[in-house]
Protein backbone atom coordinates (compact mmCIF):
# COMPACT_ATOMS: atom_id res chain seq x y z
CA UNK A 1 0.00 0.00 0.00
CA UNK A 2 1.13 3.89 -0.49
CA UNK A 3 2.40 4.02 3.52
CA UNK A 4 4.47 1.24 2.66
CA UNK A 5 5.86 3.20 0.14
CA UNK A 6 9.71 3.56 0.57
CA UNK A 7 10.28 7.38 1.36
CA UNK A 8 12.55 7.83 -1.70
CA UNK A 9 14.46 10.99 -1.36
CA UNK A 10 17.48 10.22 -4.00
CA UNK A 11 15.88 8.69 -7.33
CA UNK A 12 18.43 7.61 -9.92
CA UNK A 13 18.32 8.72 -13.22
CA UNK A 14 19.19 5.51 -15.00
CA UNK A 15 16.00 3.52 -13.20
CA UNK A 16 13.90 6.28 -14.52
CA UNK A 17 11.28 5.18 -17.89
CA UNK A 18 10.08 7.95 -19.61
CA UNK A 19 6.56 7.76 -20.33
CA UNK A 20 4.08 10.22 -21.64
CA UNK A 21 4.20 14.21 -20.82
CA UNK A 22 1.63 15.25 -18.33
CA UNK A 23 1.24 19.30 -18.02
CA UNK A 24 3.45 21.86 -19.40
CA UNK A 25 4.89 25.82 -18.51
CA UNK A 26 6.61 28.55 -18.91
CA UNK A 27 9.92 27.58 -17.61
CA UNK A 28 8.97 23.94 -17.02
CA UNK A 29 6.97 20.54 -17.72
CA UNK A 30 5.95 17.38 -15.84
CA UNK A 31 6.46 13.88 -17.21
CA UNK A 32 4.85 10.51 -16.31
CA UNK A 33 7.74 8.54 -15.46
CA UNK A 34 8.16 5.05 -13.59
CA UNK A 35 10.68 4.54 -11.44
CA UNK A 36 12.18 0.97 -12.38
CA UNK A 37 15.24 -0.35 -10.09
CA UNK A 38 14.50 -3.42 -10.61
CA UNK A 39 13.87 -3.19 -14.74
CA UNK A 40 10.69 -5.57 -14.66
CA UNK A 41 8.27 -2.77 -14.98
CA UNK A 42 7.13 -3.38 -11.07
CA UNK A 43 8.55 -0.10 -10.32
CA UNK A 44 6.24 3.03 -8.89
CA UNK A 45 4.78 5.72 -11.11
CA UNK A 46 5.78 8.96 -10.10
CA UNK A 47 5.52 12.75 -11.52
CA UNK A 48 8.54 14.14 -12.71
CA UNK A 49 9.17 18.31 -12.81
CA UNK A 50 12.14 18.99 -15.07
CA UNK A 51 13.24 22.84 -16.08
CA UNK A 52 13.03 23.39 -19.72
CA UNK A 53 16.80 23.16 -21.02
CA UNK A 54 16.99 26.53 -21.90
CA UNK A 55 15.45 27.89 -18.49
CA UNK A 56 18.64 26.94 -16.54
CA UNK A 57 18.63 30.80 -14.99
CA UNK A 58 15.57 29.50 -13.35
CA UNK A 59 17.67 27.01 -11.52
CA UNK A 60 17.09 28.95 -7.97
CA UNK A 61 13.67 29.86 -8.62
CA UNK A 62 13.24 25.95 -8.99
CA UNK A 63 15.11 25.07 -6.16
CA UNK A 64 12.86 27.25 -3.96
CA UNK A 65 9.74 25.64 -5.37
CA UNK A 66 11.65 22.40 -4.37
CA UNK A 67 11.97 23.51 -0.94
CA UNK A 68 8.59 24.63 -0.48
CA UNK A 69 6.68 21.58 -1.46
CA UNK A 70 9.45 19.39 0.75
CA UNK A 71 7.96 21.39 3.80
CA UNK A 72 4.79 20.68 3.29
CA UNK A 73 2.41 17.36 5.06
CA UNK A 74 -1.05 17.97 4.09
CA UNK A 75 -3.41 15.57 2.84
CA UNK A 76 -4.76 17.99 0.18
CA UNK A 77 -1.48 19.08 -1.29
CA UNK A 78 0.42 17.00 -3.89
CA UNK A 79 3.36 15.38 -2.26
CA UNK A 80 6.82 15.42 -2.69
CA UNK A 81 8.43 12.23 -3.33
CA UNK A 82 12.42 13.19 -3.86
CA UNK A 83 14.80 14.52 -6.22
CA UNK A 84 16.26 13.40 -9.33
CA UNK A 85 19.85 14.63 -10.20
CA UNK A 86 21.56 13.94 -13.95
CA UNK A 87 25.24 14.54 -13.94
CA UNK A 88 25.38 14.70 -17.24
CA UNK A 89 23.10 18.03 -17.42
CA UNK A 90 23.82 19.24 -14.20
CA UNK A 91 20.42 19.62 -14.19
CA UNK A 92 18.04 18.36 -11.12
CA UNK A 93 14.49 17.12 -11.78
CA UNK A 94 11.53 17.25 -8.88
CA UNK A 95 10.09 14.07 -8.19
CA UNK A 96 5.85 14.12 -7.07
CA UNK A 97 3.52 11.31 -6.33
CA UNK A 98 1.33 10.85 -9.53
CA UNK A 99 -1.94 11.58 -9.54
CA UNK A 100 -3.89 9.62 -12.11
CA UNK A 101 -6.91 11.89 -12.91
CA UNK A 102 -5.57 14.45 -13.80
CA UNK A 103 -6.43 18.51 -13.18
CA UNK A 104 -9.77 19.59 -11.77
CA UNK A 105 -10.24 21.02 -15.44
CA UNK A 106 -10.10 17.81 -17.29
CA UNK A 107 -11.97 15.95 -14.87
CA UNK A 108 -14.86 18.29 -14.52
CA UNK A 109 -15.11 18.31 -18.46
CA UNK A 110 -14.77 14.42 -18.80
CA UNK A 111 -16.99 13.67 -15.41
CA UNK A 112 -19.41 16.35 -15.39
CA UNK A 113 -22.60 14.38 -15.57
CA UNK A 114 -21.71 12.44 -12.39
CA UNK A 115 -19.93 15.75 -10.47
CA UNK A 116 -22.86 16.57 -8.03
CA UNK A 117 -23.41 19.49 -5.92
CA UNK A 118 -22.39 17.41 -2.66
CA UNK A 119 -19.28 16.34 -4.75
CA UNK A 120 -18.80 19.99 -5.73
CA UNK A 121 -18.75 21.22 -1.79
CA UNK A 122 -16.60 18.41 -0.96
CA UNK A 123 -13.45 19.19 -3.44
CA UNK A 124 -14.31 23.16 -2.54
CA UNK A 125 -13.63 22.27 1.26
CA UNK A 126 -10.66 20.40 0.43
CA UNK A 127 -9.01 23.14 -1.21
CA UNK A 128 -10.21 25.42 1.73
CA UNK A 129 -8.31 22.82 3.88
CA UNK A 130 -4.64 23.02 1.70
CA UNK A 131 -5.45 26.74 1.58
CA UNK A 132 -5.71 26.67 5.08
CA UNK A 133 -2.61 24.71 5.70
CA UNK A 134 -0.82 26.73 3.08
CA UNK A 135 -1.86 30.08 5.59
CA UNK A 136 -0.88 28.08 8.88
CA UNK A 137 2.82 27.06 7.27
CA UNK A 138 2.51 31.93 6.11
CA UNK A 139 2.50 30.88 2.38
CA UNK A 140 1.07 32.58 -0.32
CA UNK A 141 0.18 30.50 -3.36
CA UNK A 142 -0.37 32.71 -6.02
CA UNK A 143 -1.89 30.92 -8.80
CA UNK A 144 -4.60 29.12 -7.22
CA UNK A 145 -6.56 28.56 -10.37
CA UNK A 146 -8.22 25.19 -11.23
CA UNK A 147 -5.60 24.19 -13.73
CA UNK A 148 -3.34 23.98 -10.69
CA UNK A 149 -5.79 21.44 -9.05
CA UNK A 150 -5.13 17.80 -9.08
CA UNK A 151 -7.23 15.15 -8.55
CA UNK A 152 -6.41 11.86 -6.87
CA UNK A 153 -9.60 10.10 -6.75
CA UNK A 154 -13.17 11.01 -7.36
CA UNK A 155 -13.70 11.69 -3.20
CA UNK A 156 -9.84 13.91 -3.27
CA UNK A 157 -8.21 16.34 -5.07
CA UNK A 158 -5.26 18.58 -3.82
CA UNK A 159 -3.31 21.97 -4.64
CA UNK A 160 -0.39 21.83 -6.59
CA UNK A 161 2.43 23.67 -8.85
CA UNK A 162 4.38 25.99 -6.27
CA UNK A 163 6.19 28.09 -8.65
CA UNK A 164 4.86 31.12 -7.38
CA UNK A 165 4.42 30.47 -3.95
CA UNK A 166 6.36 33.09 -1.59
CA UNK A 167 6.64 33.16 2.06
CA UNK A 168 5.10 36.34 4.03
CA UNK A 169 7.82 38.14 6.14
CA UNK A 170 7.21 37.75 9.67
CA UNK A 171 6.72 41.44 9.98
CA UNK A 172 4.25 41.91 7.43
CA UNK A 173 1.07 40.83 6.28
CA UNK A 174 1.61 40.84 2.33
CA UNK A 175 4.71 39.73 0.07
CA UNK A 176 5.11 42.32 -2.76
CA UNK A 177 6.78 40.98 -6.11
CA UNK A 178 9.25 43.23 -8.23
CA UNK A 179 7.82 41.99 -11.79
CA UNK A 180 4.32 40.99 -12.28
CA UNK A 181 5.43 38.36 -15.06
CA UNK A 182 3.32 36.67 -17.26
CA UNK A 183 0.37 36.95 -14.30
CA UNK A 184 -3.32 35.48 -14.16
CA UNK A 185 -4.68 38.56 -13.72
CA UNK A 186 -8.56 37.06 -13.93
CA UNK A 187 -7.52 35.01 -10.75
CA UNK A 188 -6.05 38.26 -9.05
CA UNK A 189 -7.09 40.47 -6.43
CA UNK A 190 -7.62 44.09 -7.21
CA UNK A 191 -4.34 45.00 -4.91
CA UNK A 192 -2.09 42.47 -6.63
CA UNK A 193 -3.15 43.87 -10.03
CA UNK A 194 -2.70 47.48 -8.67
CA UNK A 195 0.31 47.34 -5.86
CA UNK A 196 1.51 43.40 -6.86
CA UNK A 197 0.79 42.87 -3.36
CA UNK A 198 0.08 38.87 -2.71
CA UNK A 199 -1.48 37.91 0.80
CA UNK A 200 -3.51 35.48 2.34
CA UNK A 201 -6.54 37.27 1.51
CA UNK A 202 -5.67 37.70 -2.21
CA UNK A 203 -5.34 33.77 -2.24
CA UNK A 204 -8.86 33.97 -0.72
CA UNK A 205 -10.13 36.04 -3.70
CA UNK A 206 -8.40 33.28 -6.08
CA UNK A 207 -9.97 30.76 -4.45
CA UNK A 208 -13.38 32.56 -4.85
CA UNK A 209 -12.52 32.59 -8.70
CA UNK A 210 -11.53 28.59 -8.54
CA UNK A 211 -15.04 28.40 -6.62
CA UNK A 212 -16.84 29.89 -9.69
CA UNK A 213 -14.75 27.60 -12.23
CA UNK A 214 -15.87 24.62 -9.40
CA UNK A 215 -19.82 25.42 -9.91
CA UNK A 216 -18.83 26.04 -13.72
CA UNK A 217 -17.74 22.50 -14.06
CA UNK A 218 -14.59 24.59 -15.39
CA UNK A 219 -16.69 24.84 -19.11
CA UNK A 220 -14.94 26.83 -21.72
CA UNK A 221 -17.60 29.38 -22.06
CA UNK A 222 -17.94 30.09 -18.70
CA UNK A 223 -13.79 30.71 -17.71
CA UNK A 224 -13.37 33.83 -15.78
CA UNK A 225 -10.58 34.97 -18.63
CA UNK A 226 -13.63 34.46 -21.49
CA UNK A 227 -16.40 36.45 -19.05
CA UNK A 228 -14.46 38.99 -17.61
CA UNK A 229 -13.12 39.73 -21.31
CA UNK A 230 -16.67 40.05 -22.49
CA UNK A 231 -17.16 42.75 -20.06
CA UNK A 232 -14.55 44.49 -20.66
CA UNK A 233 -14.53 44.15 -24.51
CA UNK A 234 -12.63 41.20 -25.86
CA UNK A 235 -11.47 43.33 -28.36
CA UNK A 236 -8.86 45.15 -25.53
CA UNK A 237 -5.38 44.94 -26.27
CA UNK A 238 -3.12 43.52 -23.25
CA UNK A 239 -1.60 46.92 -21.29
CA UNK A 240 -4.99 48.59 -20.76
CA UNK A 241 -6.95 45.15 -19.81
CA UNK A 242 -5.90 44.75 -16.42
CA UNK A 243 -6.87 48.64 -15.97
CA UNK A 244 -10.32 48.23 -17.16
CA UNK A 245 -10.18 44.94 -15.07
CA UNK A 246 -9.70 47.00 -12.21
CA UNK A 247 -12.27 49.27 -13.28
CA UNK A 248 -15.32 47.14 -13.49
CA UNK A 249 -14.43 45.36 -10.19
CA UNK A 250 -14.23 48.24 -8.51
CA UNK A 251 -17.48 49.48 -9.88
CA UNK A 252 -18.63 46.06 -8.29
CA UNK A 253 -19.29 44.16 -11.13
CA UNK A 254 -18.75 40.14 -10.15
CA UNK A 255 -18.38 37.11 -12.44
CA UNK A 256 -22.28 36.03 -12.76
CA UNK A 257 -23.55 33.10 -10.55
CA UNK A 258 -22.57 29.90 -13.06
CA UNK A 259 -25.53 28.42 -14.32
CA UNK A 260 -27.51 25.69 -12.35
CA UNK A 261 -25.62 26.98 -9.27
CA UNK A 262 -27.73 24.99 -6.33
CA UNK A 263 -29.14 28.61 -4.65
CA UNK A 264 -28.28 27.05 -1.70
CA UNK A 265 -24.39 28.27 -1.71
CA UNK A 266 -25.57 31.54 -4.11
CA UNK A 267 -27.79 32.48 -1.76
CA UNK A 268 -26.20 31.36 1.75
CA UNK A 269 -25.74 34.45 2.74
CA UNK A 270 -27.03 36.51 0.25
CA UNK A 271 -26.35 36.59 -3.84
CA UNK A 272 -23.24 39.20 -4.16
CA UNK A 273 -21.69 37.93 -1.44
CA UNK A 274 -21.02 34.66 -3.18
CA UNK A 275 -19.81 36.50 -6.03
CA UNK A 276 -18.28 39.51 -4.52
CA UNK A 277 -14.86 38.95 -3.91
CA UNK A 278 -14.34 41.76 -1.96
CA UNK A 279 -15.55 40.05 1.60
CA UNK A 280 -13.23 37.07 0.57
CA UNK A 281 -10.37 39.59 0.50
CA UNK A 282 -10.85 40.45 3.63
CA UNK A 283 -11.85 37.81 5.68
CA UNK A 284 -9.84 34.64 6.05
CA UNK A 285 -10.42 30.80 5.76
CA UNK A 286 -12.77 29.97 8.18
CA UNK A 287 -14.69 33.26 7.51
CA UNK A 288 -15.05 31.78 3.94
CA UNK A 289 -15.82 28.16 4.89
CA UNK A 290 -18.84 29.82 6.89
CA UNK A 291 -19.49 32.44 4.31
CA UNK A 292 -19.97 29.94 0.95
CA UNK A 293 -21.71 27.95 3.47
CA UNK A 294 -19.46 25.06 2.76
CA UNK A 295 -19.40 24.02 6.78
CA UNK A 296 -23.45 24.57 6.76
CA UNK A 297 -23.75 22.32 3.85
CA UNK A 298 -21.32 20.08 4.92
CA UNK A 299 -23.26 19.14 8.08
CA UNK A 300 -26.54 19.75 5.98
CA UNK A 301 -25.42 17.26 3.36
CA UNK A 302 -23.55 14.75 6.26
CA UNK A 303 -20.08 15.19 4.21
CA UNK A 304 -17.76 13.74 6.86
CA UNK A 305 -13.95 14.78 6.93
C1 LIG B 1 3.27 25.25 -14.43
C2 LIG B 1 4.45 24.57 -14.80
S1 LIG B 1 4.49 22.83 -14.67
O1 LIG B 1 4.95 22.35 -15.94
O2 LIG B 1 5.30 22.55 -13.52
N1 LIG B 1 3.05 22.11 -14.37
C3 LIG B 1 1.86 22.03 -15.13
C4 LIG B 1 1.18 21.53 -13.85
C5 LIG B 1 -0.09 22.26 -13.52
C6 LIG B 1 -0.54 21.79 -12.20
N2 LIG B 1 -0.83 21.42 -11.22
N3 LIG B 1 1.00 20.07 -13.86
C7 LIG B 1 1.12 19.21 -12.82
C8 LIG B 1 0.79 17.96 -13.32
C9 LIG B 1 0.68 16.68 -12.60
N4 LIG B 1 -0.16 15.77 -13.17
C10 LIG B 1 -0.36 14.60 -12.54
N5 LIG B 1 -1.22 13.69 -13.10
C11 LIG B 1 -1.87 13.72 -14.32
C12 LIG B 1 -2.63 12.61 -14.67
C13 LIG B 1 -3.29 12.56 -15.91
C14 LIG B 1 -3.19 13.64 -16.78
C15 LIG B 1 -3.87 13.60 -18.12
O3 LIG B 1 -4.74 12.81 -18.39
O4 LIG B 1 -3.40 14.53 -18.97
C16 LIG B 1 -3.80 14.51 -20.37
C17 LIG B 1 -2.93 15.57 -21.00
C18 LIG B 1 -5.27 14.90 -20.46
C19 LIG B 1 -3.52 13.15 -20.98
C20 LIG B 1 -2.46 14.78 -16.42
C21 LIG B 1 -1.81 14.82 -15.20
N6 LIG B 1 0.22 14.26 -11.37
C22 LIG B 1 1.06 15.16 -10.80
N7 LIG B 1 1.76 15.08 -9.64
C23 LIG B 1 2.47 16.23 -9.45
C24 LIG B 1 2.24 17.08 -10.53
C25 LIG B 1 1.33 16.41 -11.38
C26 LIG B 1 0.44 18.15 -14.66
N8 LIG B 1 0.60 19.44 -14.97
C27 LIG B 1 2.38 21.98 -13.09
Amino acid sequence: SPSHQLDQLMYEERHLRYISPLGKGNFGSVELCRYDPLGDNTGELIAVKKLQPNKQSNLKEFQKEINTIRSLHCDYIVKYRGVCYSMGRLSMSLVMEYLPYGSLIGYLEKNRLHVNYRRMLLFASQICKGLEYLQSMRYVHRDLAARNILVASDTLVKIADFGLTKIIPFDKEYYRVAHPGESPIFWYAPESITESKFSHKSDVWSFGVVLHELFSYCEHNSNPKRLYMQEIGSDMQAPSISMHLIDILKNNWRLPAPPHCPTKVILFPQPPAWFNQIPFACCNIHTLLSLTGLRYDDEVLGIRH
